[in-house]
């Protein structure tokens, strides 16, 4: 494999052993961490993300609890499982999968997790905790973004760093740890008028849109570092990110894949804060 690659794969497989011993030691103090995932729907990409999320809890000695709902669950009746999730002592952590269907309020829902539990760190509280730099549950993928530029020995301190997406997911969050590792950050989104301009400059891309390859080398710098986030599907079906790989892979100095890159990265995040939580109950007992 090209040593321009970052393999997400890799960077999270170490991660995970890390976890999995201070799993085992948890577990041997008689405690043992346990995530809530509560899946509603039938949208078949999230069937496979939690399947996954399942699969490396069991593997890590995690508990893990999935709750599927059907489509037509109400919001009164989602809000009345976190509720009881909130207050059960096996469960350090929930996440309710999304996107969730129209006629739930996704904020609404996000709100109602204890902040105590809230791994995936979309909560208010998470988000506000995470923007003065204070400790909090990081949201998953761009803390994945992180440890990835950190594995892969990429310098952040006085990089120009530009974020192509301003969810509040990824985009945002994204630009603010970049920030707060001393990058020079410049937001882009869909109303920046000519984003070749920007990008150009960009020592660290890092592109969100959810467009199948619309960055191609015309928007690189040479020697950039860029990471993908984008998880689409390409004219044949095939899993492709925003970034038109082929395309730009001559002129970058590294570049995450899509799939193996930043995807893994997130259920690794997961993990880590479903183990940080379990660890602050034991502080706070
Ligand atoms: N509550 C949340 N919902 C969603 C999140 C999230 O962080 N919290 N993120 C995404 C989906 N997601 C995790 O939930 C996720 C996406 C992709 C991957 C991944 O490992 N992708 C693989 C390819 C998988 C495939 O073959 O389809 C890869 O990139 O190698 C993991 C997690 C939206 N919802």
């Amino acid at each position: 494999m090209s040593n321009k690659l970052i393999n997400g794969k890799e960077i999270g497989a170490q991660i995970r052993l890390t976890i999995q011993k201070e799993v085992k030691e948890l577990v041997d103090q008689g405690i043992t961490p346990g995530l809530a995932v509560i899946l509603v729907g039938d949208d078949a990409a999230s069937h496979t993300y939690v399947a996954n999320k399942e699969k490396a809890c069991a593997q890590l000695g995690i508990y893990s609890e999935l709750i599927r709902l059907p489509k037509e669950t109400t919001e009164v009746e989602l809000l009345a499982h976190i509720a009881k999730l909130n207050t059960d002592a096996k469960i350090d952590g929930i996440l309710v999968q999304l996107p969730l269907p129209k006629h739930i309020d996704e904020q609404h829902v996000i709100e109602s997790i204890s902040p105590h539990k809230d791994v995936d760190g979309f909560h208010p509280v998470s988000v506000g905790k995470m923007l003065l730099g204070q400790p909090t549950f990081l949201p998953c993928t761009p803390h994945g973004v992180m440890k990835l530029l950190q594995y892969s020995n990429v310098e952040i301190a006085g990089k120009h760093a530009v974020v192509v997406g301003r969810s509040h997911i990824v985009g945002v969050p994204m630009g603010q740890l970049l920030l707060q590792q001393d990058a020079t950050v410049t937001y882009c989104h869909s109303k920046t008028p000519d984003l070749a301009a920007m990008t150009t400059q960009a020592d660290i891309l890092v592109v969100a849109v959810g467009r199948a390859k619309m960055i191609k080398a015309e928007h690189i710098k040479e020697g950039a570092v860029v990471i993908d986030v984008g998880m689409n599907r390409d004219e044949n079906g095939k899993l492709c990110g925003d970034v038109d790989f082929d395309d730009v892979f001559e002129k970058v100095a590294a570049i995450t894949p899509v799939p193996g890159g930043v995807g893994p990265m997130t259920i690794t995040m997961l993990l880590v804060n479903t183990l940080q939580s379990a660890k602050a109950k034991v502080k706070l007992a």
